[in-house]
């Protein structure tokens, strides 16, 4: 029997150049227990990837701003003091990033993403200023409420699902995922990983991206 699975997205089900390991076609389908994918994407992301996977749809968005397990969403805070902040940048002269669609931030509910190509100084005050903690993906910069953390979406996810936090295994990749990996009972840091979620992880992959995870996902078969 394998585990249910906490699997982050960029960086670890993702390709060195950027867009999703076509792999993650065949690997996720044939997983043999639930796979939930916790993102710091906004909700209609990590929604759309079960849907083309043709998985259920089991999601941690926006960092555990929203959960989506079984039919059940829950949106766990408000965005209102991310935009304040994020407002505060652009007023002052700063630049989310993502032209003037900003499909990056048109459906987030909870938070607002900066572009890694942000003045970080400029951005870091005024988040400051708002309390607002910035979270570095290294995909881009999040403007967060404290305190909302995948690793809450974990437990609220599991509970849906009748296991516990303990029972889910976990593969990521950045400092967002540290949260994920103390929830679960045993994580993963691909190989690409910052610092903080190799020290935070149990085991560090071999392989980088989807290598590691496949790595990881060998392991436990
Ligand atoms: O959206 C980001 O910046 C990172 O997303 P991830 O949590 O799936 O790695
Ligand atoms: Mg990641």
């Amino acid at each position: 029997m394998v585990p249910p699975l906490v699997l982050d997205i960029d960086g670890t089900l993702t390709r060195a150049s950027g867009g999703i390991d076509p792999r993650v076609f065949e690997a996720l389908p044939a997983w043999d227990a639930p796979v939930v994918l916790a993102t710091g994407k906004a909700f209609p992301y990590p929604v759309a990837l079960c849907h083309f996977l043709q998985i259920p749809e089991r999601v941690i968005a926006e960092h555990g701003g929203v959960v989506y397990v079984d039919d059940e969403v829950r949106v766990t805070v408000d965005a209102d003091r991310p935009r304040a902040a994020a407002e505060a940048f652009v007023d002052r002269g700063g630049d989310l990033g993502w032209g003037a669609a900003d499909t990056v931030n048109r459906w987030r509910e909870t938070e607002v993403a900066v572009s890694l190509d942000a003045d970080e100084s400029l951005l870091r005050s005024a988040a400051a200023e708002f309390g607002v903690d910035v979270v570095d993906t290294g995909y881009a910069y999040h403007l967060v409420t404290p305190g909302v953390e995948k690793g809450d979406g974990v437990r609220s996810a599991a509970e849906t699902l009748g296991y516990d936090p303990a029972d889910f295994v976990a593969v990521g990749d950045s400092e967002n995922d540290v949260s994920t990996f103390e929830a679960v009972g045993e994580s993963f840091a691909v190989a690409n990983a910052d610092d903080r979620a190799r020290a935070a992880a149990d085991h560090v992959t071999e392989g980088a991206h989807m290598d590691g995870t496949l790595e990881a996902l060998a392991s436990l078969r």
